[in-house]
């Protein structure tokens, strides 16, 4: 049997260089490097905080299904404090009751089969204007490029503000959809943001951070903003509460979150509230960018596998017939290829790329021991590029996936967008939807190619982010309506 180990240091000099890729931006491809040549289970502490990065499938499982207990927790990172209501929402908390218990009521007046099924004709209403803006384009004498990352993020967002926060972008006096666009994509960015606290733990780091103000700058403009459009949305339904009815609870998050908390005491009071906020922070933030930079991928790999977008219109448009004016989300159930090119654009772009945890106990890991209150940054991103795993890893080949049952709901260790275990994302089966029946419209009405003097292969494929992580330079393409 083997005999526990300390884990292997990493290169030398970590501490440093552990906080160096933090500030690259691309935290995913430097720990994938370092650890073909430091294996596995890495070590790679953070200054004066204990962290290791995970970068097997073997590794992953152990630390996701075995040891999940142990590592459901999250730590406290700086900038999620702050845009969680210090740690009140679902994906920053620790493991703790109020995190229990967000995390049940999202999935029951949101997330849950049920609740998906409620707001169907409304994500295809949405998918309609969306169809509707990209004609507006195509009709053109001479077709005009259109921003497949804009597209994407505004019809994402109306789908999520509608059936999440009860706002239709449409008609909303307040906020208009370039102004959520604007939140959630600079949001998403604050949210990452690394303080002293996240490399010295204790006082000396609280200390740094309140000497420099770290909460003020872009985090504090980011929160007061975000914090507006809450309280916005809060003020609108609890005016409604009032009202001779009230709002139903079912009708979204809001209402039912504002209902439950109407039962155990005033829904206005500061700590609710906070409750409330923190959860829509994790639904407005965790959940538009995520799902729309696999949009955006998908688009950007078809476009640079031409026999790959001909094959996938091909079946659609076989399965779906000729003429139709708008599509159902029953249609997906008619095509398959386009269900392979989703997992493999997760395969190869996880919207997040490396999953944090945090150990509860000492536990070991492949045999290594890992101390309590170390990180665990789980590289989905490198995990899914394995040669070990993956035939032709580099390669954007979604027949891989044909005649597999390797799946993205978190059973499948080599593939884990979502993670997985406790702390698995509550939304896979919204997400996936949206993003299917995104791509099922835009592959079925328009035919698409790149501007003129663009080649495929000069496309830009670099990244960018802090936890989510979209692609740079915005992909434009130009569409031909088909019919
Ligand atoms: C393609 C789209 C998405 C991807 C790739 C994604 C990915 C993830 C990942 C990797 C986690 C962490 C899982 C873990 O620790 O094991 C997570 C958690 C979470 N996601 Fe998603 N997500 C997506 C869409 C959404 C959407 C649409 C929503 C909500 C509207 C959402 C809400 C959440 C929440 C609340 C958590 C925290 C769960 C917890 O810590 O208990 N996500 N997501």
């Amino acid at each position: 049997k083997k005999k526990n180990q300390r884990l292997p240091p990493g290169p030398r000099g970590l501490p440093i260089v552990g906080i160096l890729h933090q500030f690259t931006g691309i935290p995913h491809r430097w720990f994938h490097q370092l650890s073909l040549k430091h294996g596995p289970v890495m070590a790679l502490p953070l200054g004066f905080t204990p962290a290791v990065v995970i970068s097997s499938r073997e590794a992953a499982e152990e630390v996701l299904k075995t040891k999940d207990v142990e590592t459901c927790t999250r730590p406290k990172m700086f900038g999620a404090s702050k845009l969680s209501y210090n740690f009140k929402d679902i994906t920053f908390a620790q493991y703790t009751d109020t995190w229990r218990e967000n995390r049940k009521v999202s999935t029951v007046e949101l997330l849950n089969f049920k609740k998906l099924q409620t707001f169907k004709s409304l994500r295809e209403e949405e998918m309609d204007v969306m169809v509707k803006r990209i004609s507006n384009s195509a009709l053109e004498q001479s077709p005009v490029a259109v921003d497949i990352n804009n597209i994407s993020m505004c019809v994402v967002s109306h789908i999520l503000c509608r059936s999440a926060l009860g706002q239709n972008l449409h008609t909303n006096k307040v906020f208009d959809e370039e102004k959520i666009v604007q939140l959630v994509m600079e949001g998403s960015l604050a949210t990452g943001h690394f303080g002293f606290s996240d490399f010295y733990p204790g006082k000396l780091g609280n200390f740094a951070d309140w000497l420099f103000r770290r909460e003020k700058g872009v985090l504090g403009r980011m929160f007061k903003e975000l914090d507006d459009f809450y309280q916005h949305v809060i003020d609108e339904h609890l005016k409604s509460l009032d009202g001779p009815k009230g709002t139903d609870p079912s009708a979204d998050i809001v209402a039912g979150m504002l209902h439950l908390v109407d039962k155990n005491g005033n829904p206005g009071s500061k700590s609710n509230l906070d409750q409330i906020k923190g959860v829509l922070m994790n639904l407005f933030l965790g959940g538009i960018d995520t799902v729309a930079i696999i949009m955006i991928w998908a688009m950007t790999e078809l476009i640079r596998h031409p026999r790959a977008m001909k094959k996938a219109q091909e079946e659609i448009r076989a399965a779906l017939g000729e003429k139709r004016e708008k599509l159902t989300e029953e249609d997906l159930e008619k095509v398959e290829y386009l269900k392979l090119i989703v997992k493999e654009t997760f395969r190869l772009h996880p919207s997040v790329p490396t999953i944090p945890r945090e150990a509860m106990s000492p536990i070991t890991i492949q045999g290594y021991d890992i101390p309590a209150d170390t990180r665990i940054y789980i590289n989905v991103w490198a995990i899914g590029r394995d040669p070990k795993v993956w035939e032709n890893p580099e390669e954007f080949n979604p027949e891989r996936f044909m005649n597999s049952d390797v799946h993205f709901k978190g059973q499948h260790y080599e593939l884990l967008p979502f993670g997985s275990g406790r702390r698995l994302c509550p939304a896979v089966g919204m997400a996936s939807n949206i993003i299917e029946f995104g791509l099922l419209n835009m592959l079925y009405f328009f035919d698409w190619s790149l501007p003129h003097g663009v080649v495929a292969e000069n496309i830009d494929m670099g990244d960018i982010g802090n936890i989510s992580f979209y692609k740079k330079e915005p992909l434009l393409l130009v569409p031909v309506k088909h019919h």
